[in-house]
């Protein structure tokens, strides 16, 4: 075996070593916790159990059921509390493609298994709009492209979460972004969400007049994101910063090529140039309505987009496919640390644990998983 082999082999193990003592960790405050339940006289956390969602329509509670059109669930037919209520961290990206990876990866992150001859069910498959898969505590859902798409999705989590009595669950947005005076691969998690006129609102027509929305990120959540970047050991930058939200990708960016474009290279200069000064590092197309409905709800939440241009030198993506499904990783990277380590490092927190029925029978509990074809099977 060659010195270089060796040491790869070293580091695999000495990471599954520290992954196995993790979970080892965890399950020993499992038992530590259900101990002293007992003792106490099997108090159970159901009964006190309530969302923690605040803000929310009154008239929700009246009705039954209630149909999440676009995920394809109901309260009739699905148990929330059961199937759901365990949730933690909700992770949204544009693509299902994107968000079904990044089940996979979390799930080996945070040190869960499935049957290798089952693969992960896509929850809302009958809605046929999104993707939704379930690993343990992370649920991970599409959200298409623009704020009309993102927020009909964030109308039916949110309700899933009040639905399933989820206690305090994070929502996260990771995705890609054009970079302003960044260099291309760099992970932008951002501030606040701001608009064209770099307003931090989201502005809706309601019954044909303009609502608006403050657009605040959880600026603690966008550190504990950042300190999961090792800048000794990962290739790229990452940084926090306002992201400006966008209506569409060309026009609504000052892009010059677009299929129309009605103003000039000059004009659309000073706009990134004014916008570099007011310490934009990126533009998108979802945050507004992430930030504004996420914060409605009492839901801490952060954007975390890598950049797969810098704007000020070109308008179109020239860099190669495989590179960008690499850039395309280091969100989810950063926000599969900080999940893990919500989960399993945060020593302080006596509720900090490896989730009980999957950290024994892989991640297969209802509705995450189904048997994969034969093909895919072998
Ligand atoms: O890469 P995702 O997360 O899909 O998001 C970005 O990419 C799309 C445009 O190409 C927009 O939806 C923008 O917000
Ligand atoms: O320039 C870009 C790149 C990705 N997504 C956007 O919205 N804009």
């Amino acid at each position: 075996m060659s010195k270089s082999n060796c040491s790869d082999c070293t580091c695999r193990l000495a990471n599954e070593v520290g992954q196995l003592k993790a979970i080892v960790n965890a399950q020993s405050r499992t038992l530590a916790k259900l101990v002293r339940q007992m003792k106490e006289g099997c108090k159970k956390d159901e009964e006190a159990k309530e969302s923690t969602l605040c803000g929310l329509n009154p008239c929700l509670k009246c009705l039954q059921p209630d149909i999440l059109y676009h995920l394809g669930l109901n309260t009739e037919t699905t148990d929330f509390p059961k199937v759901f209520g365990d949730v933690r961290f909700v992770c949204m990206g544009g693509t299902p493609g994107r968000m079904e990876n990044f089940a996979y990866y979390v799930m080996q992150e945070i040190g869960l298994k499935i049957n290798a001859a089952t693969k992960l069910r896509n929850i809302s498959e009958a809605g046929q709009r999104f993707s939704l898969f379930k690993v343990g505590p992370v649920l991970c859902a599409s959200h298409g492209m623009g704020c009309p798409s993102i927020s009909i999705l964030l109308h039916e989590l949110i309700k899933m979460m009040y639905h399933a009595k989820c206690k305090d669950p994070v929502f996260i947005r990771i995705g890609t972004s054009g970079g302003i005076g960044v260099e291309p691969g760099t992970v932008i998690i951002s501030s606040e969400a701001i608009d064209g006129r770099l307003n931090p609102a989201h502005e809706i027509l309601v019954h044909g007049a303009s609502v608006q929305h403050a657009s605040q990120l959880d600026e603690s959540l966008a550190d504990e994101i950042k300190m999961c970047h090792d800048p000794c050991k990962d290739s790229y930058e990452a940084v926090i910063g306002r992201t400006l939200c966008a209506h569409d990708f060309y026009e609504g960016q000052s892009r010059l090529d677009g299929a129309f474009c009605e103003y000039t290279p000059e004009m659309k200069k000073t706009y990134l140039e004014t916008l570099q000064s007011q310490q934009v590092k990126n533009i998108e197309m979802e945050s507004l309505a992430f930030a504004a409905l996420t914060s409605r709800a009492n839901i801490r939440g952060a954007v975390v987009c890598v950049a797969i241009l810098n704007r000020l030198n070109g308008d179109q993506i020239k860099t190669p496919h495989d590179v960008l499904s690499k850039w395309e990783k280091r969100p989810q990277e950063l926000v599969a640390r900080y999940i893990r380590k919500v989960l399993y490092h945060n020593d302080d927190d006596d509720e900090s644990e490896q989730p009980e029925d999957e950290a024994e029978a892989g991640a297969g509990g209802a509705g995450d998983t189904q048997k994969a074809p034969a093909e895919e099977a072998e």
